[in-house]
């Protein structure tokens, strides 16, 4: 068997005196289009900074292909929560995507060289955008920005795309259309999904993983009561079949 690209292992965390992620284990492979869902405060932005070795863990791995340090976190894409953006900036999309290539110049000073630019403009292209590529990021739609920032992802090649919750402020239509494209990147990368969009888990994913501190993981994509009862700490019903798919939860009183 190959080895995972993104391997934790045993990992916890703990922030300001909390226990945020305990004896967290995962295995992502190169086919995987992995899927983690849990509720608010569940830790998965954590578990994603983690990864992306953006926070240390108090103890426990990862290992990206096998790696540790900067030069394996390379071969991973990161699409942040869309709010932490900043749109006002006075930038082109075409600015704003190849400033995904930084991390990758080694040179000093830095200065985009023509392997930048050409990946640039593929990652334009590949989402749909290099008609857009001289408009202010400002001037774009919420579903053009959101391109524009997967496509800045791109840029580097990575062998795993991390996307968290990246269709929170996009319609129904955009967001279809989005998955289509995450569906068409698989071809090429592992994707990790962090998303409160449980309809999208059995049409487009192939596993999935419930968090809440503790990570519930399953082999396949299906999402079981007990997954789910353990993460959210309530009782939960799932309609797994037919469209659309939903979760319902039910809190007692003291909950
Ligand atoms: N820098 C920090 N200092 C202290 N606590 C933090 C810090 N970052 C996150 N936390 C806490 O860790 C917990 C997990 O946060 P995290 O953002 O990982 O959750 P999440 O599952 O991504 O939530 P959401 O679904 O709301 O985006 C929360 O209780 C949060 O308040």
């Amino acid at each position: 068997m190959t080895i995972p690209v993104i391997e934790v292992e045993d990992v916890r965390v703990r922030l300001r005196g909390h226990t945020v992620l305990e004896d967290v284990n995962l295995a992502v492979h190169q086919d995987d289009f992995y899927a983690i869902i849990g509720p608010n405060g569940g830790g998965k932005t954590t578990l994603l900074k983690v990864i992306l070795g953006l926070l240390q863990p108090s103890c426990g791995t990862v290992r990206i292909l096998g790696g540790t340090g900067a030069a394996a976190r390379k071969e991973l894409g990161y699409v942040p929560q869309f709010r932490t953006f900043d749109f006002e900036y006075p930038i082109t999309v075409r600015e704003m995507v190849i400033s995904g290539r930084l991390g990758h110049i080694t040179r000093f000073p830095r200065r985009y060289g023509a392997e930048d630019h050409a990946r640039t403009e593929e990652a334009l292209r590949m989402m749909g955008i290099a008609d857009l590529a001289d408009r202010q990021i400002r001037d774009l739609s919420g579903g053009e920005q959101q391109r524009a920032i997967i496509a800045r992802a791109l840029v580097g090649d990575p062998k795993v795309l991390l996307l968290d919750e990246p269709t929170v402020y996009v319609d129904a239509p955009t967001a279809a259309q989005f998955y289509s494209i995450l569906d068409r990147l698989r071809e090429r990368m592992a994707i990790v999904l962090v998303t409160h969009d449980i309809g999208v888990i059995p049409e487009h994913v192939t596993r999935v993983a419930c968090l809440n501190r503790r990570l519930y993981t399953h082999d396949t994509n299906e999402i079981t009561p007990d997954m789910l009862e353990a993460a959210y700490h309530c009782p939960v019903d799932l309609i797994a079949h037919g469209v659309p798919h939903r979760v319902f939860s039910e809190h007692t009183e003291e909950e």
